[in-house]
């Protein structure tokens, strides 16, 4: 278990807040200005990864201060046991291992005393061999027709990672096209099965639990559109693969136990996507390719787990989203990768980091007096800049940014504007320099002056076009997107919010907070059958339950 500390009470959280009172109204710009080695002093690499966080509103004394408060917190002491398998999600008794699922280096993991390492490298090579056998069309479907089509039925954590992988990975697939179905809104599955044909498609049903409904509710109609096609129930076994650690459910529903891909209690949803749940990546980019992904994951767990925390990324990272989040009074944080091929990498770890961190009780079971986990929210570079983007530069919320780029394109596009990158790129340094530096109302008035705006005008106008600047972000320039350098992206996010969640006191791989919902819908699904008005519930949602079925009926 990991030691509970009240953060409140650590001294490097008074510190810091006395630092913060004296330090707030510094302007990012005279930093930049009073310091030339800025850039150097704050910025961290990492193989071909390079983090830039010297666009954030700290010296030196806060970074040394927020690392005291990272060493008051036991952090140390904490990656020890992430590491080591150790029962630190203490809700739910279990030990938190993502990180055996990329052990490359394939060292002894215990868990109860048992490594748990040669299980991992049993279901790895069943994965493999399976991905070498359906990629090369030596695995036939039931008319003898090689696969084409790999439909991932899954939601949350048995989702979002290979949606997210998959897309970032696209320039490295191979023929079978991957389709994800999560949503138990009959649409998803409908118009899933309109794009694929039951002799060549292969239907991958993800669920650590195997009871989840909406995934049960997607796979039974994939099942039942597979047998009412041309699919006979024998057949199943050639189109049905289980990624689970719940046989019994998976034998009850009629795949065969040859076709489960197993993992352990000890992978969480939202980390899953490292363990047989990645199935639908290996056979999208291939096996080796996958396994770079865990190759780039565990060189940034060794990172992690070894660099002293000056040098260590996922930490730094950390304590700056705490500067923000308990100092700063923040309430979100934005990710925003210039790279189209990442469009889902915000929305990933929205789940990765609101499922882990949105906490209100410590780990001694107390209310919390202080902010936990952000909103974490983002859209791709240059789209947002088109949408939500005003808000950062001139609303009034301060909204820490962490942009991401690759320096080469995987589709290198010339135009007589210029090539594709190079402009997308030049967006993703000139907003960070607009956010850091804004522009002063002078400055703004002068524009106007050299465009032959009247004093008048220019007195009107000017408040409008002026931008505080000063507003925080981290640039992570990536040489390019591959399997190993997205794996090590994921992990250091991964890490961040471990490092976080210690900081915090609170239990950061457990998600009791979706059950109710969960629980609730149970509650309401047989009341909605039938056309008795139901009473049961408060007068909004018996309104709108007897309002839902009187619009069915009519
Ligand atoms: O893989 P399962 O068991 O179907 O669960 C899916 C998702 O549901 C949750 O339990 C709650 O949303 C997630 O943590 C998990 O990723």
């Amino acid at each position: 278990m990991l030691t509970n500390h009240p953060f409140l009470a650590l001294p490097a959280y008074s510190q810091l807040k006395a630092h913060f009172e004296a330090t707030q109204q510094q302007h990012l710009r005279d930093l930049f200005a009073e310091n030339p080695d800025r850039f150097s002093q704050f910025s961290l690499r990492f193989e071909d990864i390079l983090v830039d966080f010297s666009k954030n509103r700290v010296t030196a004394e806060t970074m040394t201060l927020l690392r005291q408060l990272a060493e008051q917190a036991g952090l140390t002491d904490a990656i020890g046991k992430l590491f080591s398998g150790d029962k630190i999600n203490g809700t739910e008794g279990r030990a938190v291992l993502h990180t055996a699922l990329r052990n490359r280096a394939n060292t002894p993991i215990l868990v109860d005393g048992a490594d748990v390492m040669p299980e991992v490298n049993a279901v790895l090579d069943h994965m493999k061999t399976f991905t070498e056998q359906v990629r090369s069309g030596a695995w036939k479907g039931y008319s003898g027709e090689a696969i084409t089509d790999v439909v991932n039925i899954g939601i949350g954590g048995s989702d979002l990672g290979p949606v997210m992988v998959t897309e970032a990975l696209k320039p490295y697939a191979g023929t079978l096209k991957v389709h994800f179905v999560s949503n138990v809104d009959g649409a998803h599955i409908y118009e899933t099965l309109q794009q694929v044909r039951p002799e060549s498609t292969l239907f991958l049903i993800a669920s650590k639990t195997f009871t989840t409904q909406e995934t049960m509710a997607n796979a039974n109609s994939a099942r039942q559109w597979f047998l009412d096609n041309g699919g006979t129930e024998k057949d199943i076994a050639k189109h049905f693969a289980a990624l689970s650690t719940n046989q019994k459910e998976v034998e009850k529903f009629g795949i065969d136990p040859a076709n489960m891909f197993g993992f352990w209690d000890w992978v969480g949803g939202r980390y899953s996507l490292w363990s047989a749940i990645g199935l639908s990546i290996a056979l999208y980019i291939g096996f080796d390719n996958f396994e770079e992904l865990l190759t780039g994951a565990h060189v940034m767990d060794q990172h992690f787990r070894t660099a002293p925390l000056d040098q260590n990324i996922p930490a730094t990272l950390a304590l700056l989203g705490i500067w923000y989040n308990n100092f700063y009074g923040a309430q979100s944080q934005a990710i925003l990768p210039y790279d189209q091929y990442m469009h889902r990498f915000a929305a990933y770890f929205q789940q990765g980091d609101m499922e882990s961190n949105g906490k209100s009780v410590d780990r001694n079971g107390n209310p919390v007096d202080y902010q936990t986990g952000p909103i974490i929210w983002g859209e791709p570079g240059t789209n947002g800049q088109h949408a939500f983007y005003q808000l950062i530069h001139q609303g009034t919320k301060l909204i820490p940014c962490d942009f991401i780029a690759p320096a080469i394109s995987h589709r290198p596009l010339t135009t007589p504007l210029g090539d594709h990158h190079t402009l997308l790129l030049s967006n993703f340094f000139a907003q960070t320099e607009a956010l850091m530096n804004g522009k002063t109302e002078e400055e703004a008035a002068d524009e106007l002056r050299k465009a032959g705006k009247t004093a008048e005008e220019i007195a009107q106008i000017a408040p409008f076009k002026a931008f505080s600047g000063n507003r925080p972000t981290n640039s992570i320039l990536v040489k390019q997107i591959t399997p190993r350098s997205l794996g090590s992206l994921i992990a250091m996010y991964e890490h961040k919010i471990f490092t976080q969640g210690v900081i915090w006191t609170i239990f950061s791989f457990d998600q009791w907070g979706v059950e109710l919902g969960k629980q609730l819908a149970n509650k309401i699904l047989p009341e909605l059958e039938g056309d008795t008005p139901v009473t049961s519930h408060d007068s909004s949602t018996n309104g709108l339950i007897n309002a839902f079925k009187q619009m069915r009926e009519n």
